[in-house]
């Protein structure tokens, strides 16, 4: 059949409807009312300016026909935005009015566009067919309104979406607080993904906010005006994608409670567990714009889980940037931790590994469970290989269940949750019949959760193959209703009766030409050229067809047999239609009705799929168990980078797996410190951050590249390596890395992990070492962490005289005719020389340059470089800065300069000696103290 020939003209509406652009202008400055009223106004510009003004900071798409228009500034920064063409939309008092337009078939193309440059969208849709409207008078306008509130944290579209990431929207609340600590205040973290039902939240102080933003990486974040305003929180909305402020009273705390009840439509709070006030006022901000900008439609949100502050591993974000776990410094997912160790096969599952790496467990009993579920499945091989199988057919349950529940789903989406709820029931069964461990049950419980009918009449009702969107009709599988199956034979048997009719016309007539056709305008007609036209004019056959319309070269007629035909075709396609629509409602409504269920579901397939994926990693990779306890150990036997290592083997080289030991010494009640040194190249930094990621790896519950890992729980994990200019906080390179270092000396504790590569690199040599200096001793004396520490300056190696738990340890290096050639073997003991000059000589560094360099360094090698150093050692205990008790009688005994001084004093009776005795004994005190 033909299709219509032209659609309604969508610029129509504008060109009759004139803009005013001062009116426009002003819109949010001027009552709407007040410039509604003003003749200068047409009723849509009226309209226009009422929504414009109703929707603040908002770029409004108002739709006209088959386009959204943007009208003034809005069309300027759209049109800049997407690249698409500025035209103007008549004139005013002189002044051009731009315009641009967006298809409304692909909208969703230019929201994402939008959103991912930082703009919200206000949706504004045409509520009734502007038949409707001129049924009132020609002056009417057709009914408009926001649907819709599009903002970075609230999209539900596969579309505007990354399938392997979340989308979080977060809220901050601050109350004050009764405590001393911080700034006084009480902060707490509602969080929420609304494409997957997700919600949490989470106490956080001052201190630590930064750290679990950078976790929870909201692509929107919500704070009350006062502290978007607050001088001292602004650097860190310049770290965030989008923040949006909000007056107080969306974070009140009176109505808190009552707002989150409602939109869970329970009477009381009581059965949700007990929340904080400020934990109470992020939730009802979330629950509150949620309601504003999907006006109305309540996404399948989970009741807000509470997490408690302990929970999760502390990582700042120059230490999540820094050792690049879920994307590289650039940016990238390919490179990072999370890349190299991501073998789940759904986008759920993706998402789930990437929020459990982003937050590494801290309590062994939990680390356990999870280990329990990994290492089930990498003994049992071949349910391994059934459930990733099955798990690769199953479709993203959580998100079309999110726009099920918005009103946003297609016939798709209710396919993907019949599909996905049939592969979750057999996925249960193959782990049912399997000596799972406790998480692998409670997942396969999950799955059996929701009523098996509903998968069953998805299934029966919806066809194979399926139209994107409900309206088109099409998707209900033939079969599944009778009503409909008459309906449809109907309307199919009546476009059989039009071809007969045609095939009639042409014999009767004799016009071999004649065709019967449809458009939007006429419906159907008879077609003949204008040469056949008159032979149609004439009796007999002027009786039967009547004139419509004149084309070029053409004319079309009716009949009454024709135009009684189509009343009873287009009856019987509407009514198809509109029993399509029904079923489709009901079952939207059966699937709603099991949303707690579903999403339930939707969650264990996805550990199911972390957990399986998890295992291939360790088999594949080989990787092992690591032992989790809440002691203090760090050890790890033929430790591997895991990033590194499969990069190496792509090219085709081996890794050098090495040993790190930091738990502590006999007797000792903290961990020790391991001082790096070696040549530029040898592979320290990479010996570094594959310690601290294994540590990341363990405790968010997976195998690691090791022999053997055992490690106390890691409660906090810093790391400073590498050094980048923060230019948008007006930082340098060392400003930086002093920022950096003073967070770590500062915060870290026993239980904590600290990582420093080559600190004080970024300023003058004596000024760096110092503070290197400085900084060691105080983490081994003050701070008492695990940690490991990088550095080209050799004299630090001295300090393990003096500090028990300081070890040396050097990559080692051979060198062969002049060369050097790098093992990346991590061994006992300091570094002679860095090599530095052979290294820039592999670079490229041209020949003169190396030359010079080596004369210089023979000049500068010349002078005593141990003598300072011997000097500080012995002189100028730095520990005396701490304000500390002194160091400890171990660290004394083990100093056999201090202990020979001691014996010597022991020796020694004051009252007994002559002044000649006592002016000896002093010599040799002196002496003793030199070493000689
Ligand atoms: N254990 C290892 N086995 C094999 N190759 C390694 C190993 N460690 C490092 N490498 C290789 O050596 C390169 C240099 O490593 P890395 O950057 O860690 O050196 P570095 O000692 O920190 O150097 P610099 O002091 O110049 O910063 C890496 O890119 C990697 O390819």
């Amino acid at each position: 059949m033909d299709q219509p020939e032209h659609s309604p003209a969508p610029q129509a509406a504008a060109d009759t409807e004139r803009v005013t652009p001062k009116a426009l202008a002003d819109a949010e400055r001027v009552t709407p009312k007040a410039l509604a009223d003003s003749e200068r106004v047409t009723p849509m510009m009226a309209q226009y300016i009422e929504i414009k003004a109703a929707n603040p900071g908002s770029l409004l798409f108002y739709r006209m026909g088959d386009f959204y228009e943007l009208f003034l500034d809005d069309a300027e920064i759209a049109a800049r935005t997407l690249g698409i063409v500025l035209t103007k939309r008549g004139k005013h008092q002189g002044e051009d009015i731009p315009m641009c337009g967006v298809p409304v078939d692909r909208a969703e193309e230019y929201l994402h566009k939008l959103i991912a440059a930082g703009h919200r969208v206000a949706v504004c849709e045409q509520m009734e067919p502007p038949a409707e409207a001129k049924k009132r008078g020609p002056k009417s306008v057709v009914k408009r309104d926001v649907i819709r509130l599009v903002t970075p944290g609230t999209l539900t579209e596969d579309a505007l979406l990354d399938a392997r990431r979340e989308n979080v929207l977060a809220s901050l609340a601050r109350v004050r607080g009764s405590g001393e600590e911080g700034d006084g205040y009480v902060y707490a973290l509602a969080f929420a993904d609304i494409s997957t039902g997700s919600f949490r939240v989470a106490e956080t102080d001052s201190t630590r906010l930064s750290a679990d933003l950078a976790r929870i990486e909201p692509a929107e974040l919500l704070v009350a005006d006062a502290v978007y305003e607050d001088a001292e929180l602004r650097p860190l909305w310049r770290t965030l994608p989008a923040v949006t402020p909000l007056p107080k009273e969306s974070f009140d705390g009176a109505t808190a409670g009552r707002r989150i009840a409602g939109f869970f439509q329970v009477a009381t709070l009581d059965s949700f567990g007990s929340f904080s006030r400020a934990e109470l006022a992020a939730a009802a901000a979330i629950v509150a714009y949620i309601e504003r900008t999907q006006l109305g439609a309540r996404p399948p949100l989970g009741r807000p889980q509470r997490e408690a502050s302990t929970e999760a591993m502390i990582i700042d974000p120059a230490t999540r940037a820094n050792l690049e776990i879920l994307r590289t410094t650039t940016g990238e997912r390919m490179g990072s931790l999370c890349a190299a160790v991501d073998r789940t096969v759904t986008s759920a599952g993706a998402r789930l590994l990437a929020r459990r790496l982003a937050e590494p467990l801290t309590d062994p009993k939990r680390i356990a469970e999870r280990l329990d579920a990994v290492e089930c499945l990498v003994e049992e091989t071949s349910l391994r290989a059934q459930l990733r199988d099955r798990l690769a057919g199953v479709p993203d349950l959580a998100r079309a269940l999110s726009r099920v529940a918005l009103g946003r789903a297609g016939p798709r989406d209710l396919a993907a949750i019949g599909r996905g709820l049939k592969e979750g029931a057999a996925i249960a069964g193959l782990i049912a019949d399997a000596p799972a461990p406790a998480e692998l049950q409670a997942a396969a419980r999950a799955l059996g959760g929701v009523d098996p009918a509903l998968a069953a009449t998805l299934t029966a009702a919806l066809d194979d193959e399926l139209p994107l969107n409900r309206r088109d009709g099409g998707f209900i599988r033939a079969g599944y209703q009778d009503e409909l199956d008459a309906t449809r034979a109907l309307r199919d048997e009546s476009r059989r009766v039009v071809a007969a009719l045609e095939r009639r016309y042409v014999e009767e007539t004799g016009v071999r030409a004649l065709k019967i056709r449809h458009n939007a305008v006429l419906g159907y007609f008879v077609e003949v050229s204008q040469q056949n036209a008159d032979r149609l004019r004439e009796p007999p056959f002027d009786a039967i067809f009547m004139h419509r319309q004149t084309m070029a070269g053409a004319m079309r007629f009716t009949s009454t047999e024709l135009a009684e035909l189509e009343a009873k075709i287009a009856s019987a396609g509407d009514r198809a239609l509109a029993l399509e629509q029904l079923l489709f409602d009901e079952l939207v409504a059966a699937v709603t009705a099991e949303t707690e269920a579903i999403r339930a579901c939707a969650e264990a397939l996805a550990v199911i799929d972390v957990t399986a994926g998890l295992a291939k990693l360790a088999v594949d990779e080989n990787h092992v168990r690591p032992e989790v306890d809440n002691g203090l150990d760090f050890r790890i036997e033929g430790g591997r980078h895991p990033v590194v290592e499969q990069a190496l083997r792509r090219d085709g080289g081996p890794f050098v797996a090495n040993e790190c030991e930091l738990s502590p010494p006999e007797g000792a009640r903290a961990g020790r410190i391991w001082l790096v040194t070696g040549p530029n190249m040898a592979g320290k930094s990479t010996f570094l951050r594959q310690n601290a990621l294994i540590a990341i790896l363990a405790q968010a519950g997976a195998f690691v590249p090791a022999r053997l890992a055992r490690i106390g729980v890691v409660d906090r994990l810093f790391s400073r390596v590498g050094a980048a200019d923060d230019l948008a906080r007006g930082r340098s390179t060392f400003m930086v890395e002093m920022v950096e270092t003073a967070a770590i000396l500062n915060q870290a504790t026993e239980r904590s992990l600290v990582i420093l590569d080559e600190i004080g690199r970024g300023t003058a040599t004596f000024d760096g070492l110092s503070i290197a200096w400085a900084s060691l001793e105080h983490l081994h004396e003050a701070n008492r962490c695990r940690g490991l520490f990088a550095t080209h300056f050799h004299e630090l190696t001295a300090l393990s005289q003096r500090l028990p738990r300081l070890v040396n340890a050097t990559v080692k290096v051979k060198e062969w005719e002049g060369e050097v050639i790098f093992l990346h073997e991590v061994v006992p003991g300091a570094a002679d020389r860095s090599y530095g000059i052979q290294v820039a000589k592999l670079a490229g560094l041209p020949h003169a340059v190396v030359e010079r360099a080596r004369a210089v360094l023979t000049e500068l090698e010349s002078a005593d470089r141990a003598a300072p150093t011997q000097r500080i050692l012995d002189d100028l205990p730095l520990f005396a800065a701490l304000n500390r008790a002194p160091p400890p009688a171990a660290a004394v005994k083990a100093d056999p300069v201090a202990a020979a001084v001691k014996a010597a004093l022991a020796g020694i009776d004051p009252d007994e000696m002559s002044p000649r005795e006592a002016l000896e004994a002093l010599y040799r005190l002196k002496a003793a103290a030199k070493g000689g």
